[in-house]
């Protein structure tokens, strides 16, 4: 843990106070379609999303140490150490300028959740998982096609080894606490985005829903003036 209190005071960036910052996480298996289906929850949602592969493939292209380590493990389909990948999302998350973020393939492990909770600290509105059988994820990465130096036989096995023992406990996690939604991605991407839409549709309930709390909590006076108002006119509050 020494290591990953280092990494935070390397970033001096800070989200600014008082802002909602809304995080979702994105898990599934190998080639279970976190990406084909954030591309649609962006289109659709506005969030901005960053894929921890992604991030790290970014790394790997540079000429360093880290890049050469980062790479030899993603061809092993072991995981990085959750400090580099944390440090990579909260340095995209500041760069954005956007306050909601789609975290794909993230958290992969229990200590990639502990370090988010120690540096980035921002709890997720809900974890979806796309829950798909292992025979399809095979077939859809052997047939990615994107030139993907770890789709490949070998290193496939190893990384549905790795969501089983490692992924699985963080799921489990998030079930406890409520934050699991899970959706069936064994269909057509249009299908398994129609429940998806479902599911982020309810955080904008959640969020108006807060909204009108908040505004009649926090402003007495409009409150007061609205009962008045309503009172005078017998008007049914129906505000909230
Ligand atoms: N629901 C789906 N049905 C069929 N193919 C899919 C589906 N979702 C994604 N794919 C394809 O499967 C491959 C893996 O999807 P991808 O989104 O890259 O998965 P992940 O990000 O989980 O590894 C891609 O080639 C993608 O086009
Ligand atoms: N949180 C993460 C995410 C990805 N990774 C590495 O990146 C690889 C590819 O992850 P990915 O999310 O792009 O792809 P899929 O394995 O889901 O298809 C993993 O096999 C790990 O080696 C990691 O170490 N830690």
């Amino acid at each position: 843990m020494a290591e990953v209190v280092e990494v935070h005071k390397d970033w001096s960036g800070s989200f600014p106070s008082g802002k909602k910052i809304t995080v979702v996480f994105v898990i599934g298996g190998p080639g279970s379609g976190k990406g084909t289906q954030c591309a649609k929850i962006v289109s659709h949602f506005g969030f901005t999303h960053l894929s921890a592969g992604d991030l790290l493939r970014e790394e790997v292209k540079s000429d360093t140490e880290q890049g050469t380590m980062i790479k030899n493990l993603m061809h092993e389909g072991k995981l990085v150490p959750s400090e580099i990948i944390v440090r990579l999302l909260l340095k995209a998350m500041l760069a954005s300028g956007n306050d909601k973020f789609l975290i794909d393939g993230f958290p992969r492990n229990e200590e990639n959740r502990e370090a988010y909770e120690k540096i980035i600290k921002i709890e997720p509105e809900f974890v979806l998982l796309i829950d798909c059988s292992r025979e399809e994820m095979e077939r859809r990465i052997l047939h990615r096609n994107q030139g993907r130096d770890d789709d490949n036989m070998e290193t496939i096995r190893r990384r549905f080894e790795v969501f089983q023992q490692s992924t699985l406990p963080v799921i489990q996690h998030y079930e406890k606490m409520g934050k699991l939604r899970r959706v069936d991605g064994d269909r057509q991407p249009d299908m398994v985005f129609e429940d998806v839409k479902a599911v982020f549709a309810q955080l904008n309930t959640q969020a108006n829903q807060g909204s009108n709390v908040s505004r009649a909590q926090t402003n007495p006076f409009k409150r007061w003036f609205l009962d008045l108002f309503c009172s005078c006119f017998d008007v049914a509050d129906r505000r909230n």
